[in-house]
């Protein structure tokens, strides 16, 4: 099994040194290889997405990435940012389906800013479309008008059968499921999720046992923090669901606990947290790197199906928790309050 190791920037090589470790002290037949993306990349070899690092991820069965990003390179040209050169390796892998699982595990249940009763026994799985609508969308730019004014351009598109192929996904992980989808979209102004809306309703015909609801992404936006546990599979857009991802991270205590797979059609994948580089606290140990560990888990069950190994995973970061290690992302009265590393050791020791 071979794995791609992409550290990427700020926290990324310290969250992923601790996703490899726990992956080592599961004993598999791994071979995992580093190579540079983003803000690495491109101060190694002038390019966010390395042509070395591509051809990498293309020859290994799955990619484990931190984060890319930095403030200091927001002032390259635009494609020489490390943020396009995450966007390319997921468009150039065709990694279409990206999981993120919001669990919130009842040791954290203080560490969330909402209520108990609000949250506890929430685990949501929001499934969002990753390699199209206004991040790939052609035309894009800054560019100067006549009258000599700037104008700034980007373009949401979908066509029908990429709403198909992630709808698909949706319903097939809501049949694993308790049977229920909820399309998120903003079909009452946009036109792009008017298809979306109309292709998701004409794909349930093929799941009866589906129950396909639809709400605006402004109301899901409230929802999520007014009922959380009235939605269980959420299926959306590349950019709605970026960012009510986020949002439902808090709901699990940190988006320090939100891990994700970023899947193609044959369950390849590209497993990453779902939070930035976080250069704000890099190099100073303090990450939370469960996310990433759990990213690891996800990656055995979904492209090795190896179930068994990844919920031993999930099961060490439950028991770490249990025993009261904290990083200060979701430290609460009276935990151990620990660092990155130390976290990941706790995860090993549990394992
Ligand atoms: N997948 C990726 O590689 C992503 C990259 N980015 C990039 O990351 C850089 C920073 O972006 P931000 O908007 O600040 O988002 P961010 O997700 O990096 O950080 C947001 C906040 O969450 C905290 N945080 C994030 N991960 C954490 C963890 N594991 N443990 C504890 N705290 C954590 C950070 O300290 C910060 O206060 C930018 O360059 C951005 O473009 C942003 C999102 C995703
Ligand atoms: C480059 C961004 C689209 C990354 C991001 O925010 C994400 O994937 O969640
Ligand atoms: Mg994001």
């Amino acid at each position: 099994m071979k794995i791609a190791v992409l550290p990427g920037d700020g926290i990324g090589p310290e969250i992923v040194a601790q996703a490899v470790k726990v992956l080592k002290a599961l004993n598999l037949n791994l071979t995992m290889t580093e190579a540079p993306i983003g803000g690495a990349g491109y101060e190694a070899a002038g390019d966010p997405l390395p042509d070395a690092t591509l051809q990498l991820a293309k020859d290994s069965d799955a990619v484990l990435l931190g984060a890319v990003g930095d403030w200091k390179y927001d002032k390259l040209e635009r494609h020489l940012r490390p943020e396009r050169g995450l966007l390319r390796i997921r468009k150039e892998l065709n990694l279409f389906a990206n999981l993120r699982p919001a669990l919130l595990y009842p040791e954290l249940a203080g560490a969330s800013t909402l209520k108990p009763e609000i949250v506890s026994g929430l685990d949501l799985m929001i499934i969002r479309e990753l390699t199209g609508d206004i991040y790939f969308g052609q035309p894009r730019g800054i560019s100067t008008l006549e009258n000599g004014e700037r104008e700034g351009i980007n373009t949401m598109r979908y066509n029908e059968s990429e709403i198909k192929r992630i709808g698909r996904v949706a319903f097939d992980i809501a049949m694993k499921r308790n049977k229920k989808v909820c399309s998120v979209d903003k079909a009452n102004v946009l036109e792009t999720t008017e298809l979306w809306r109309q292709v998701m309703i004409e794909l349930s015909a093929e799941y009866p046992e589906v129950e396909l609801s639809h709400m605006y992404v402004d109301n899901a936006a409230m929802q999520l923090i007014r009922a959380p546990k009235q939605f269980d599979v959420m299926v959306t857009g590349n950019i709605f669901g970026d960012i009510l991802s986020d949002e439902a991270s808090m709901l699990t205590g940190s988006i320090g606990m939100l891990p994700s797979a970023s899947l193609d059609a044959n369950n390849k994948g590209m497993y990453e947290p779902s939070h930035g580089s976080a250069p704000d606290i890099a190099g100073k140990d303090i990450a939370n790197p469960l996310a990433t560990i759990l990213s690891a888990a996800m990656m055995l069950r979904y492209t090795f199906n190896d179930e068994a190994n990844a919920v031993k995973i999930e099961n060490a970061c439950k028991k770490a928790l249990a025993q009261g290690y904290r990083t200060a992302d979701i430290a609460t009265e009276g935990c151990n309050l620990v660092g990155c590393n130390a976290m990941g050791d706790a995860v090993v020791a549990a394992l």
